[in-house]
């Protein structure tokens, strides 16, 4: 038996089953939400509950700790969304919900659908994120905050300086769990977590939730209802995965140069490793007179944030970017991912290539390997039983 087999040994005994006898509401009347809250969801566009929604959105209501895993882009944001409006008392201006996310842009992505879908129901809701004025902030937490989604940085900073109070938090959300817990937060998640008040309800959240991550929620939850996906079922039918081969690494560029016009069609998000990588990739592009926007984790926050601008509404088409752009960025445009580099983890190959196909759409992703690559393509096509075949010439009938 070699480490696959093992961690799927495991994986089968030990984590990937869910709860059982988890009730489904089919419709968001039956989940008797209230009124106002049913208005921001059908006026926000939602007719009826997608798969998550319509097991997890009760759970988290009834104030069960719950972990909720499901593929890229069904819906986890509103899931949660929905549960907080609910149980939030939109009297007492104290925050009441907490929810940490992995990147700045997901976090103010988060609080934007808190806000639409609590439209109508009085609700202030901060997104507190690293990067921007400390006054803002500051100024904004004393009007009093009753939804606070954020980074786990600048949180923990507002939770120590007082600024934040999360005594009366009923609800912490870890969003991109996994992420959280195994890329360098989990020191400050705990320190967090010190601060609320013992009785805290935890929702844990992402398409990828591996052994590892579930034991350690264990440590911080109560019985948790699961809802989970089984590693095969991770990728979503509806997105299209191929590979092209390249002779060498230099020539991934010529490849890249000629997929251009499909990249353009709706929008396209390319990823490399490194934001050096992404630097020069894009400065190779505009040198070819290619109209690509490109984003990574050094750049100042005012300038993520017009490029993220730009993209969302369209008037730019391409955008080259590190896994800061991997998980839970929703642009529905997207029908295209490039990996220029694979993935380091087969957990952001997931996220990355869920960029695309978001909520039932359709989506291509197409990875560029070099025979240095080959090996790590079968390890990814082996752990989520899928065939990524060598790109055919209709790829623009796919998006
Ligand atoms: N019930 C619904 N009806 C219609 N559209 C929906 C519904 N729920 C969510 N959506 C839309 O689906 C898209 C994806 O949702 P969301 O970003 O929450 O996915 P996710 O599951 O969090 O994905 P990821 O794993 O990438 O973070 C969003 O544009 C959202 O508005």
């Amino acid at each position: 038996m070699d480490q696959f087999d093992r961690d799927q040994d495991d994986e089968l005994q030990f984590s990937h089953k869910s709860s059982k006898n988890i009730k489904v509401h089919s419709t968001f009347e039956c989940m008797k939400l209230k009124p106002d809250l049913l208005k921001g969801i059908y006026s926000y566009g939602f007719e009826a509950p997608s798969a998550i929604q319509s097991r997890a959105i009760m759970q988290i209501i009834n104030g069960r700790d719950t972990i909720a895993q499901a593929q890229s882009g069904t819906g986890k944001t509103a899931t949660f969304s929905i549960g907080i409006l609910q149980v939030i008392e939109s009297k007492s201006k104290e925050c009441q919900a907490l929810i940490l996310s992995p990147t700045r842009e997901l976090a103010v992505q988060i609080q934007g659908v808190v806000k639409h879908l609590g439209n109508y129901m009085n609700i202030q809701t901060h997104a507190c994120i690293g990067g921007t004025q400390l006054g803002e902030d500051l100024k904004k937490l004393k009007q009093g905050q009753q939804i606070v989604s954020g980074t786990p940085g600048r949180v923990l900073d507002m939770v120590k300086r007082r600024n934040l109070n999360i005594r009366n938090v009923k609800m912490l959300i870890l969003d991109e769990a996994d992420e959280l817990f195994l890329k360098g937060f989990k020191d400050q998640i705990y320190e967090i977590y010190k601060f609320l008040p013992s009785n805290v309800q935890i929702v844990i959240v992402s398409a990828t939730m591996s052994r590892e991550v579930l034991e350690l929620t264990n440590k911080f939850t109560t019985d948790p209802v699961k809802i989970l996906v089984k590693r095969d079922d991770v990728t979503l039918e509806g997105i299209k995965q191929f590979h092209i081969q390249c002779e060498k690494e230099d020539w991934k560029f010529d490849t890249l140069c000629d997929l251009y016009d499909s990249l353009t069609i709706t929008q396209a998000v390319i990823f490399c490793n490194t934001k050096v990588k992404v630097n020069w990739l894009a400065e190779q592009m505009r040198k070819q007179n290619f109209t690509v926007a490109s984003m990574h984790g050094d750049m100042k926050q005012n300038e993520r944030d017009s490029i993220m601008n730009d993209f969302r509404s369209g008037s730019s088409r391409v955008l080259i970017s590190t896994d800061v752009w991997a998980r839970g960025i929703d642009v529905q445009q997207v029908s295209l991912v490039v990996n220029y580099d694979l993935p380091l983890d087969k957990e952001n190959y997931v996220h990355r290539i869920g960029r695309s196909g978001r909520f039932g759409r359709k989506g291509v992703a197409i990875n560029l390997i070099t025979k240095d690559d080959v090996s790590g393509l079968r390890e990814i096509e082996r752990y989520y039983s899928v065939k990524i075949k060598e790109m055919p010439a209709n790829i623009n009938d796919l998006m």
